[in-house]
């Protein structure tokens, strides 16, 4: 099958979509030259994509100002001649099916291909729908979603379908290449390891804390792996230059192959972005959620608050957060294995291990038609 993807902005919308490519290529349904990722030049996708190799090419769009309601003139204009660029790369591209995650790019793919009379579908992995879904549900043939919550806000319910998130089934996929913890930063497998981060592009809340607590971390028997996100990195090594840090402490800008990395750690600190979310609960890894509080409808905060309430997750609202509270939640799951696995059975509960699966078999029910 030939198919576009489109989605952009937050690593969020991307990573679903290289986990199905991924699988799409693993069941032989596709090559390379079948596929293209439709996103924008300033979203984390300009990087992530080109970077595994996928084919890429970018729309010029640009997001609704809440604040500034003139400037939304030049996102309706540039939204039309979106469509435009769009429309020549479905005509040129010929795909079977177009799939979107998200963003505006994704508003302006999917509603030509839609009118176009290519097959369309998106996946929503929010619990809170997103502008541009909201929008296209009304013009695509199915969408796919992974919170019950987010279903109750599509008014077309029979384009519905629960798939879940395709990152579960990507983080489980045994074939998954292992990072090599003692190779890359010299830590010790048998060691208990938590990594620490804020969502795909860091959050400064968590950098913060874990700055404050350094040299109690530094202390512990258990290690950590720190990935402060790009945007934060250059600054945290500024203010810690001439500062020996034990090295049971590995401070990283980025995580490049969280599927690899994950099933090693014995716990995670984290945001609790809905994608996160899939794949924490894929693998089952006991989490201490620390919501964003600068999100839609605050709606990380709920996502939290579903896992905390399935004994899934230890949630610390960023309003209470300080070294103390930090610290010792993370020596509760890291020295209490008992705790610790009650979490982690607790989690598996709510995982979708077969959701790119689910996703897939939607696309080629749409594709026979
Ligand atoms: C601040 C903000 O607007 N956050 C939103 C954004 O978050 P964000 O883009 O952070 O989304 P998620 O937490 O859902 O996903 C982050 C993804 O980045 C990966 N990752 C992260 C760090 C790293 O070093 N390496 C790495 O690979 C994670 O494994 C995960 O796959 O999109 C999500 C899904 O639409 C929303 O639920 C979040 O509320």
């Amino acid at each position: 099958m030939r198919v576009i993807f489109t989605g952009g902005g937050t690593g969020g919308h991307i990573y679903p979509i290289m986990a199905l490519i991924e699988r799409l290529k693993e069941r032989k349904l596709v090559t390379n030259e079948d596929i293209l990722f439709v996103g924008t030049k300033k979203g984390l996708e300009s990087k992530i994509v080109p970077a595994a190799g996928v084919p890429f090419e970018t729309l010029n769009v640009q997001g609704f100002d809440r604040r500034h309601i003139l400037r939304n003139f030049e996102t309706v204009k540039l939204f039309l001649e979106a469509t435009k660029q769009a429309k020549k790369i479905i005509t040129e591209f010929k795909p079977d099916i177009v799939v979107g995650t998200g963003g505006y790019v994704c508003g302006a793919m999917v509603y030509e291909a839609a009118k176009m009379k290519v097959p369309t579908l998106i996946h929503e992995s929010n619990s809170v729908v997103g502008l541009a879904n909201k929008f296209l549900a009304h013009y695509v043939d199915k969408v796919c979603y992974t919170f019950d919550d987010a279903a109750k806000q599509f008014s077309e319910k029979k384009k519905l379908v629960k798939t879940g998130n395709p990152r579960s089934q990507q983080v489980l996929g045994l074939n998954k290449e292992k990072v090599d913890i003692a190779k890359k930063w010299g830590l010790n497998p048998e060691v208990p390891t938590v990594l620490i981060f804020g969502g795909s592009r860091g959050a400064l809340a968590i950098n913060r804390i874990v700055m404050k607590s350094l040299k109690e971390l530094e202390q512990k028997p258990y290690q950590v792996i720190w990935a402060t996100g790009q945007l934060y990195y250059g600054k945290i090594k500024e203010e810690l230059a001439g500062r020996k840090i034990n090295s049971n402490v590995q401070i990283v800008p980025y995580i490049d192959n969280m599927p690899g990395l994950l099933p090693q750690m014995t716990c995670v600190v984290s945001r609790s972005g809905a994608t996160s979310l899939a794949e924490f609960t894929a693998l089952g890894v006991p989490v201490i959620l620390i919501p964003s509080p600068n999100v839609t409808h605050n709606h990380q905060y709920k996502n939290a608050m579903d896992m905390e309430k399935a004994g899934a997750a230890l949630v610390i609202s960023e309003d209470d957060l300080n070294p103390n509270n930090f610290v010792s939640s993370i020596d509760h799951i890291l020295l209490d294995s008992q705790y610790a696995q009650k979490m982690s059975a607790a989690s598996k509960k709510l995982g979708v291990p077969d959701a790119s699966d689910q996703v897939i078999s939607v696309m080629e029910s749409l594709i026979k038609k």
